[in-house]
């Protein structure tokens, strides 16, 4: 952020390079066999993971300049029991990198370069690595002890006992220093539970649960006092001593503290995409120190290191003084001063040995099957959506509250001619209203959602197993909502008297509801927001009911788009169609005369133009079918993107250092 007074005119004759090797730093060919003997041992004494990557670029396309440059040329590696911190300013691309690292960059990012994992171009095997995001995205109902239990069911094997889980779940938690928050919720909008970093910490714990050999971390301190920040990433520094397996640890941070900084290994320290040094984190202070920009006595160096390179706020800072030179020009020095190092050096050394070396092919480990993991994911969400107000039971309130009104308001219909459009009235606003009403828990299934995208982008379990997990679970729910508002409602208006009829009215409305679920989560899929969503799934319901076949009647509508194809694929045809034929079929009404009888085929036929040769058992078969239908295009939605993102990602890859050539040609 402080721009920095002018080194003085002492000329620096013998440049970094040399200064460094004055102050005791290994020429290359030292460095070069050191560390070739290190990778070698390594290699063969432990099974960990050597991350390397190469003259790496992320772009992102922009209408303008054709590509916004994000990285820019990195080089770096990361090694087995060594922890290496990602430093910068805000927006400089920590995140981006660790991004790429992880293999999980977005689908508008353009890639180039070569990340290698042990030497060789290769995907992750199961339980290899894990990444802790920066946001924390859990499931707010559950205890802290529960939510890692869950997730140390998901993930570990099958082969482990549940006592073994629980125990690796609640040493977990020890480590995160959360014991006396165990049996806390971990809360979310509304409801208090844990503090900011208190989640942090528990996303951490779900992700170290299977002692995953690579991990990354973006921003594990933040929200964290300074002695937990310490205490986390001495935890986290500490893994690889707990297990055997040396761990490679990859954490962007923001500022650490002077204890932290010492439990780096390795420090890159990035500004606007750039390596402004990437070295031994001990010895980043010295690289400053030789472009004449000592870290203060007394001061953190990483707040040196960070207020030396951080251009933001730049205009706020006094300016004219000639003794200031601005932050921009302090970068570039840097920058150049790295590219000319032995640092730089000993980096290219470094990945051209690990890329020379033989490493055994990594293998994955077990995890929970199909089975449990479908089982886990029911239960976790039935405890969800059963702690969760707004999922359901705020709905089934407001649901006995409208079967209450729908009482009020057509009790006792009795038979007359009014009846018969009294009736059809009520049925509608059921299978209408009440069914749209379900796009209530959209919200909470959002939240869900994200939950789910965070645990499938680290591999804890499958799109089917959730899918499986999520419809199950609500079942119950539906069914209550279903009978208890439907009862109300269809006996105290007198409807069709016959617990058969009753029965078929209250699986018709259970249908429709999680039929409108089934597709408001088609819908959530797809679109990025939940306000989109919500108004998404509201518009396409509007359609369907104008299409369903009451407020027009089926001959009235218009024929393209209204009868065909809308009028058939709207689910509320056979909704009114089943629910009209239960209740109109064998019941009499007095005529408009008041002088004779009209029966209740007649009226199907002539007065709500009904199909009168299916069975309503057709209708109520054609819901069910439709329940599976938006069921199985949410999973293969999920399942398209989870398989078209990474393809979308390697196509966009083109190249996008030619991108930022053009962009600066364009510019100049
Ligand atoms: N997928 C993307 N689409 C558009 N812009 C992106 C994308 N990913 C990153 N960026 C942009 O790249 C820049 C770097 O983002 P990144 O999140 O990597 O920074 P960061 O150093 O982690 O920041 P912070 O410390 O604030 O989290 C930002 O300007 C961001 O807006």
């Amino acid at each position: 952020m402080a721009s920095f007074l002018k080194p003085s005119n002492q000329p620096n004759e013998s440049g970094p390079a040399a200064s460094m090797k004055s102050s005791g730093f290994q020429t290359a060919l030292e460095v070069e066999t050191i560390s070739k003997n290190a990778v070698q041992d390594s290699a063969k004494s432990n099974p960990g993971v050597f991350l390397t990557w190469n003259d790496l670029w992320v772009t992102i396309p922009n209408r303008k300049h054709g590509g916004k440059p994000i990285l820019q040329g990195l080089t770096g590696y990361a090694q087995p029991g060594e922890l290496l911190a990602i430093m910068g300013p805000s927006g400089c691309g920590k995140s981006t990198l660790l991004d790429a690292l992880a293999g999980r960059l977005g689908s508008n990012a353009r890639q180039a370069g070569e990340i290698l994992i042990n030497g060789r171009k290769q995907a992750l095997a199961y339980g290899t690595s894990a990444y802790v995001t920066q946001d924390d995205t859990l499931v707010t109902t559950l205890t802290v002890r529960e939510a890692v239990f869950y997730s140390a069911q998901l993930q570990l094997p099958d082969s482990m006992s549940m006592a073994e889980k629980m125990e690796r779940a609640e040493m977990t938690i020890r480590e995160m220093g959360l014991q006396d928050a165990m049996n806390t919720r971990i809360g979310g909008w509304g409801d208090k539970g844990l503090s900011g970093g208190q989640k942090r910490r528990v996303s951490i714990c779900i992700e170290i649960l299977t002692h995953p050999k690579l991990l990354f971390l973006d921003e594990p301190t933040s929200g964290l006092d300074s002695a937990a920040s310490y205490y986390v990433m001495r935890g986290i520094a500490r893994l690889d001593h707990k297990d055997g397996i040396r761990r490679t640890v990859i954490a962007s941070i923001h500022q650490p503290s002077s204890e932290v900084f010492r439990l780096f290994s390795n420090l890159c320290l990035l500004s606007s995409g750039k390596t402004v040094y990437f070295g031994p984190a001990s010895a980043a202070n010295e690289f400053f120190a030789l472009n004449s920009l000592p870290c203060p006595p007394l001061q953190n160096p990483s707040d040196h290191f960070l207020n030396t390179i951080n251009k933001d706020f730049e205009k706020d800072l006094e300016q004219g003084s000639d003794d200031v030179i601005p932050t921009e020009e302090v970068i570039d020095t840097l920058v150049k001063s790295y590219i000319s190092s032995e640092y730089w050096q000993q980096v290219q050394v470094k990945v051209a040995e690990i890329c020379k070396e033989d490493f055994e092919a990594l293998e994955s480990r077990n995890h929970a099957g199909f089975l449990t993991q479908s089982l886990v994911l029911t239960k976790r969400s039935f405890v969800n959506m059963f702690r969760d107000l707004g999922y359901y039971w705020l709905r089934l309130v407001i649901y006995v509250v409208l079967g209450f009104g729908l009482a009020s308001i057509y009790h006792d219909l009795g038979s007359s001619y009014g009846s018969i459009q009294a009736r059809g009235s009520l049925l509608m606003f059921v299978s209408t209203f009440l069914t749209f009403m379900a796009i209530g828990g959209f919200p909470s299934f959002v939240e869900e959602m994200k939950v789910f995208e965070r645990e499938r982008l680290n591999g804890h379990y499958g799109a089917t197993s959730f899918v499986i997990g999520n419809t199950v679970s609500a079942i119950p729910f539906l069914l209550l909502i279903s009978l208890i508002p439907g009862a109300i409602a269809y006996y105290l208006s007198g409807l069709h008297k016959g617990y058969e009829h009753f029965l078929y009215f209250a699986s018709t409305l259970f249908a429709c509801l999680i039929l409108v679920e089934s597709m408001m989560m088609a819908v959530a899929s797809i679109v990025p927001s939940f306000l989109m969503g919500i108004i998404t799934g509201a518009g396409i319901q509007g359609l369907m009911v104008l299409g369903g076949g009451f407020f027009r009647l089926p001959d009235d509508l218009p024929k393209p788009f209204w009868k065909y194809p809308l009028h058939y694929v709207a689910f509320h045809r056979y909704a009114y169609q089943g629910m009209f034929k239960n209740e109109f079929e064998g019941l009499k009404f007095s005529n408009y005369q008041g002088n004779g009888l009209i029966k209740g085929e007649e009226i199907l036929r002539d007065f709500w133009q009904m199909e009168m040769g299916l069975s309503k058992w057709v209708d109520l078969a054609i819901l069910l079918g439709m329940v599976v239908f938006y069921r199985l295009l949410f999973l293969a939605i999920i399942k398209t993107t989870e398989t078209i993102k990474p393809l979308i990602s390697r196509l966009s890859s083109a190249n996008p250092r030619q991108t930022f050539q053009v962009m600066e040609n364009s510019q100049c």
